[in-house]
């Protein structure tokens, strides 16, 4: 079977053209294939389907092979695949598990319309969204020397999230007007991964409220730069784009 990896800042996907619909689906396939010693090595994997109405469907799944709910920098990469067969222009309309997604390819970059979000749990420490999978958002002074790992877990498992299906977490550090550093802790890869689309996304809404940063957002992430925009309305955030580049590293076979 043939499979394509793409990476988008360095969130990295093992990516199948599956229109037959022959991907044999299984949690420990799938685990295998995302393993990095055992496997190809990816943060999840990501099969293009047919789709009546749409370009294409995206199915996503974490490198533990469990489905995932949305991934921003996945639903990016398989825009990217989708333009690199020719199913797809410079525009899209795509359907994944939050629902629709349009995306605009150029040479450099892919953006990516993502969900709307109208309900922040805003509290003293952090704040909780959903962005197309749920995120927490907090704040540090040194981002750099933070323990990710270990505080991700702990918030990953920890109540109130670990019984209802955890969290993937984000720790952001202010880097001046309109811009932020971010670091993330992602379920289903159990780990900090280099980006998190759905992450970035949920830390500029963020930022807006507690910082008042308008429009849009630049993110540094461990793997590179990314953009959000979004408009704010009295019904909440909407408009939002997930904007940044992505990438075909190589193809192969699977054995
Ligand atoms: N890396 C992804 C998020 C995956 C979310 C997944 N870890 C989950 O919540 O199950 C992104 O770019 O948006």
């Amino acid at each position: 079977m043939k499979f394509y990896k793409y990476q988008g800042t360095g969130n990295d996907f093992v990516v199948v053209d599956d229109r037959a619909n022959s991907f044999p689906i299984s949690q420990e396939y799938i685990a295998h294939l995302c393993h990095r010693r055992f496997g190809i090595g990816a943060d999840g994997l990501m099969l293009l389907q047919n789709a009546e109405g749409y370009d294409f469907r995206m199915i996503y799944f974490n490198s533990d092979g469990t489905e995932g709910s949305m991934c921003g920098n996945g639903g990016r990469c398989l825009v990217r695949f989708a333009h690199d067969l020719g199913i797809i222009g410079e525009q899209t309309t795509f359907i994944a598990v939050d629902g629709e997604h349009e995306a605009k390819v150029s040479a450099d970059k892919i953006s990516l319309k993502m969900i709307d979000v109208s309900e922040i749990d805003q509290q003293a420490d952090y704040d909780f969204m959903n962005t197309g999978s749920p995120h927490y958002v907090t704040y540090t002074d040194d981002l750099e020397h933070y323990d990710v790992y270990g505080s991700g877990k702990a918030i990953r498992y920890g109540e109130p999230f670990g019984s209802k299906g955890g969290t993937n977490v984000n720790f952001v550090e202010v880097k001046g007007e309109n811009a932020l550093a971010v670091r993330t802790y992602e379920r289903g890869v159990e780990d900090e991964t280099y980006a998190c689309g759905t992450g970035v996304t949920a830390c500029a809404l963020s930022a807006n409220l507690r910082l008042g940063f308008d429009n849009y957002v630049d993110i540094k992430v461990m793997g590179g730069q990314l953009r959000i925009e979004f408009e704010k309305t009295e019904n909440g955030y909407q408009n939002i784009y997930l904007i940044g580049p992505a990438v075909r590293v190589f193809e192969g076979e699977i054995a």
